[in-house]
């Protein structure tokens, strides 16, 4: 048993911070709630269209990162157009040309991000969102999850580093 008694609802512009020791199930909480895992006991419901950001960043890595992002929003239906603003909010702009595989770390963690602001979904799934990144990125995650959210998204974010995420369920698993 990794957790039990997990119960929440997060509505328009709400938000939920699954936190806990290495190993406690965040990142499973977080699949369950992606429909990727079945739980246990329980259910979870959603309305509206999901998108994770996981730990694989799921971004070919031979490819241009801009490239790399196309294929996922040709599928979402979003566009170049979609995926150029998400890789300006992320500040990729620069590295748009240049191979997944050549990012540095936090480069590749906020392409991931970036792909889930090209997604267009209004529930935002994220798993460690600030791994990997400095503090002037993480600044500007937190700055894009409050701009999410003011357009009546939904975000449920699992991490162990400290981040603003205003009036969020607090949700503590493994303890
Ligand atoms: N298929 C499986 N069978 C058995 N145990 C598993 C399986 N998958 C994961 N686990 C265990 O479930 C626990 C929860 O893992 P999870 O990745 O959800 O933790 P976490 O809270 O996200 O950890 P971290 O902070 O290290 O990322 C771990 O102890 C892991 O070893």
């Amino acid at each position: 048993m990794l957790f039990a008694g997990v119960s929440l609802a997060l509505g328009p512009g709400e938000a939920a911070l699954v936190t806990g020791p290495n190993g406690a199930g965040k990142s499973t909480l977080v699949r369950i709630c992606a429909g990727l895992l079945a739980p246990a006991m329980g259910t979870v419901r959603s309305e509206g269209r999901i998108a994770l950001l996981a730990e694989a960043h799921a971004l070919d890595p031979e490819l241009p990162l801009a490239r790399a992002l196309d294929f996922w929003s040709a599928l979402d239906g979003g566009g170049p157009q979609a995926v150029a603003s998400a890789l300006a909010a992320v500040e990729l702009a620069p590295v748009a040309q240049l191979p997944v595989r050549l990012l540095s770390t936090g480069q590749r963690r906020r392409a991931a991000f970036a792909r889930v602001i090209a997604s267009d979904a209004p529930i935002w799934l994220l798993d460690e969102p600030a791994n990997g990144l400095d503090a002037a990125a993480i600044a500007r995650l937190e700055h894009l999850l409050a701009v999410h959210r003011a357009a009546g998204g939904i975000v449920l974010a699992a991490t162990h580093l400290p981040i603003a995420l205003p009036g969020a369920v607090p949700v503590e698993v493994g303890r």
